[in-house]
């Protein structure tokens, strides 16, 4: 499956990259400048994964990296509500593109390690993602550090690879 990795900076994008490619966890990682193309193996699946930069001047780049692809994953630093509303907008606006009509999304809430972090069930409600219509929606509480909840991270791209 090609799938396209959106999100603010800092939310964990490259970690999770990491994480997944080689069970890396570093707490240096350079930020994004672009993307990072990276394929990954998992048991008989094969990721074909964009890793895309998340400061604002590269956000009007997702949409180019999104069109195609069988699955978005939007990350979200639930430790850092002060950024939601900002990704709830970066959301929505990515989602009105034409192109990635249907396209599946999967909103990761990152840094779950983290105490205080926001839990799903707020994520989906700041993030309004009740609103969104016409495409699979799932929304899972995790951390890159921990490896928490990355199996059913994981799960939930097998069932979207062919
Ligand atoms: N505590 C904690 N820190 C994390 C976690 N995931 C990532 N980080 C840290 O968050 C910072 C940013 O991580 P990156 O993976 O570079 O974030 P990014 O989304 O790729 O950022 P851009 O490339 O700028 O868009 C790094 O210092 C990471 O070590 C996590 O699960 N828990
Ligand atoms: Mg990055």
């Amino acid at each position: 499956a090609e799938i396209s990795v959106v999100g603010l900076q800092a939310s964990g994008k490259t970690s999770f990259v990491n994480v997944i490619g080689s069970g890396q966890w570093s707490e240096d990682v350079v930020p994004t400048v672009a993307f990072n193309y990276r394929k990954v193996r998992k048991g008989n699946v094969t990721l074909k994964i964009w890793d895309v930069a998340g400061q604002p001047k590269f956000r009007s780049m997702w949409e180019r990296y999104c069109n195609g692809v069988d699955a978005v994953i939007f990350v979200v630093d639930s430790a850092d509500p002060e950024k939601f509303g900002t990704a709830r907008f970066e959301l929505h606006q990515l989602l009105s593109q034409p192109s990635l009509v249907g396209v599946p999304l999967l909103v990761l809430g990152n840094k779950n390690d983290i105490d205080g972090h926001t839990s799903v069930k707020e994520l989906i409600s700041v993030l309004e993602l009740q609103k969104i219509q016409g495409r699979a929606v799932s929304c899972y509480s995790c951390s890159m550090k921990s490896q928490n909840n990355l199996d059913i991270v994981l799960r939930w791209l097998a069932d979207r690879s062919h």
